[in-house]
């Protein structure tokens, strides 16, 4: 469970005074997540959910999440609506940290992701690229190349700890990443970041909205498409599925072709993606905050995504046949 900073029944109903959210009936602090405190709400209006933004969030990028919210469902994505309290604002604070209420979306997350949820996947990260092309508040990726060395620093005296010789397998890796070799030239926009299977929910087999944008930046359209490759397209054993990365890459080229140089790009951007997520899970499994109620991921399952992507040779191994029409 993620929830790091606790709040009071009397807290919250004072807080709820605020909002034209009728009365707190109950709430309680939800079992998922590990980045931020979220709590579902029952009010007298509805169901809404409570986010008091932790760690890894700065507060002067919260105005972009929130409008970027509002942008994507005001252009057909299908995501949670900040939720404005009587003086126009959506960001609030509560229990010294800064927090919003957001709309509840109805569905479930993939527990067991299957190839036609990747091509659910794939078809929404498409339109949501198209969707942001207008957006015009700017982020920069704070996860990106320059931002891995801080991380590995952080937890490199440890890295052994959790897997013999893995410091020397992440040094050698980022080295590689930072040499010069990370693309700087393909198409960017507005990337969600963490499209992972528990950020998209589904009604049975249609994708039905997607949540969690407290990553969302502007970067490579096409690191996003590495990102899903790592979150969906392997098995519980770590195995890659070529299936489901076709179906994926597939439904997203229906709506925006990659281009040439985007699929080209392909397995050095799944090697950023794994690293980046192998790095923040690692410095999460070293620092859990003593009495936060928070289940750390396992960062081993990125060592073997990562070394997965260091065989690939080409966009083919994904699937996708050089002319950048789908086997
Ligand atoms: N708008 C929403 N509607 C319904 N459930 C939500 C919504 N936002 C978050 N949740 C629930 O809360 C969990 C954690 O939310 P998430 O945003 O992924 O956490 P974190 O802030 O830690 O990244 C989700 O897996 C989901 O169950
Ligand atoms: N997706 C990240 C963890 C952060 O995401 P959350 O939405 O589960 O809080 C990972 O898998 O490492």
């Amino acid at each position: 469970m993620a929830v790091y900073t606790d709040v009071a029944a009397d807290e919250l109903a004072d807080f709820l005074k605020q909002y034209d959210l009728g009365e707190l009936l109950s709430y309680k602090g939800i079992a998922e997540g590990v980045e931020n405190s979220n709590f579902l709400l029952h009010t007298s209006a509805g169901s809404f959910i409570l986010t008091l933004y932790e760690k890894r969030v700065a507060k002067n990028d919260l105005p972009f999440f929130l409008a970027l919210m509002t942008h994507l469902a005001e252009h057909g994505i299908n995501c949670p609506l900040p939720v404005k309290a009587r003086d126009g604002e959506a960001l609030r604070e509560l229990s010294g940290r800064p927090a919003a209420i957001i709309t509840f979306l109805e569905g479930m997350w993939p527990r067991k992701p299957n190839v036609s949820h990747c091509a659910g996947v794939g078809e929404a990260l498409a339109k949501m690229h198209l969707a942001g092309a207008n957006f015009t508040i700017k982020r920069a990726n704070a996860l990106s190349v320059s931002g891995w060395r801080p991380l590995f620093d952080a937890a490199a005296s440890r890295a052994d700890e959790v897997q013999p010789g893995l410091r020397g397998f992440l040094a050698a890796e980022l080295d590689h990443l930072s040499s010069g070799v990370w693309p700087t030239d393909l198409p960017e926009g507005v990337i969600h970041a963490d499209l992972f299977n528990d950020n998209v929910f589904f009604l049975g087999d249609r994708l039905s909205g997607i949540i969690d944008f407290t990553f969302a930046c502007n970067d490579m359209l096409a690191y996003d498409v590495a990102i899903c490759l790592n979150a969906w397209c392997f098995e519980p054993d770590h195995s890659f599925n070529v299936t489901k990365a076709r179906a994926f890459l597939n439904a997203y080229g229906r709506v925006r072709k990659l281009t040439a140089s985007e699929e080209a790009a392909l397995p050095l951007l799944a090697r950023g993606a794994a690293i980046r997520f192998l790095l923040t899970r690692l410095v999460d499994w070293l620092n859990v905050p003593p009495g936060a109620l928070v289940k750390p991921k396992d960062p081993l399952e990125y060592v073997r995504k990562l070394r997965f992507h260091q065989s690939v040779t080409s966009a083919r191994d994904y699937g996708l046949m050089p002319s950048g029409l789908v086997a």
